[in-house]
């Protein structure tokens, strides 16, 4: 039987779970509970987890959505240790895309699975380092974006709407309301990516999103079939089109995927150590969460964590 050390963002999902966070509470093997305070509060705290736990049975709970997720990985991957913290996951955010991505269900039913994982799994994550937007090292288990996804995450984040919507239980429909929003406000730009032999330029690119699972943006297919299982990371680049085929595209995204299909579109497997450069400055996002607005040149690499999962 694990112990878990429990990471959980009340915040999450504007606290809509607050009932099954009270059940997981009563869990008798909870070995330490830290609710965050603030925004990165999650990832200080893993980064002490992981300096601070000698227990071989340690797993560390995360109660959250995705941003909180991301914080928590990459705290624990701040600190080396001989032998990594396996994660364990209940959904509460808004979003909720890496427990859509591997049919975690809700958080009531992610919670009764967790009670019957005897053991650890080894997933894909991503990973960048690089100069832009800043000089960094950051992980990933959905996605990162540069251009119209993540103008898409500030604007929902910035509107007053996302939080009323979730107290609706529609979170996903501020995604949408952001989507149309952002469309007219969003230029194209230059994106040139080495990857592996390949030299590929994009003069025309919109969104481009570096994508370990089949979902971003609270439940859009942006890649069918992707799966955090398979050790690899793809790449989606649509480039600017007319509002009219940009319709048209969005519906066949949020149907099965057939968008991929579309002259605009790119799907490219990425190399290790493929080399991303963004002139222009374009807003980032990480797993949902804000990355800054810069210019961007990082090289992208991925590896396996271990998920109590
Ligand atoms: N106590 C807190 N008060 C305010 N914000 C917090 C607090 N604790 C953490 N945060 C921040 O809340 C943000 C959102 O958290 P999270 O992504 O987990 O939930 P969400 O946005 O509702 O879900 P999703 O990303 O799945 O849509 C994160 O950037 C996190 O740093």
């Amino acid at each position: 039987m694990p112990n878990y050390f429990v990471i959980n963002n009340p915040s999450a999902g504007n606290g809509v779970h607050s009932n099954i966070v009270i059940n997981i509470k009563k869990t008798p093997n909870i070995a330490a509970w830290h609710d965050t305070d603030y925004a990165g509060h999650a990832m200080y705290l893993a980064k002490k987890l992981a300096k601070t736990i000698d227990d071989p049975t340690a797993v560390v709970l995360v109660i959250g959505g995705d941003g909180t997720l991301n914080e928590v990985l990459n705290g624990l991957l701040q600190f080396k240790r001989a032998v990594k913290l396996p994660i364990a996951y209940i959904p509460t955010g808004s979003g909720n895309d890496f427990a859509r991505g591997i049919n975690l269900g809700t958080a009531e039913q992610a919670f009764s699975h967790l009670k019957r994982v005897t053991q650890t799994q080894l997933l894909n994550i991503g990973k960048i380092n690089g100069d832009a937007p800043h000089h960094i090292t950051k992980y990933f288990v959905n996605s990162i974006g540069i251009g119209f996804d993540a103008a898409v995450v500030a604007q929902t984040n910035q509107t007053a709407l996302k939080r009323r919507l979730n107290k609706l239980g529609c979170g996903s429909l501020s995604y949408l309301l952001s989507v149309l929003c952002v469309f007219f406000k969003q230029h194209d730009f230059q994106m040139t990516l080495m990857n592996g032999e390949d030299y590929i330029q994009m003069p025309h690119a919109f969104l481009v999103t570096l994508t370990n699972q089949v979902y971003f943006g609270g439940g859009i297919a942006i890649l069918p079939g992707a799966d955090v299982h398979q050790n690899e990371l793809d790449m989606v680049v649509a480039d600017k089109m007319s509002f009219i085929q940009f319709l048209v595209m969005f519906a066949s995204l949020k149907k099965n995927g057939g968008h991929l299909q579309f002259k605009s579109v790119h799907k490219i497997s990425l190399a290790r150590g493929a080399k991303i450069h963004v002139r222009d400055i374009q807003p980032g996002q990480i797993d949902g969460e804000e990355l800054g607005n810069g210019t961007f040149s990082f090289n992208i690499d991925y590896q396996t964590y271990p998920f109590w999962l």
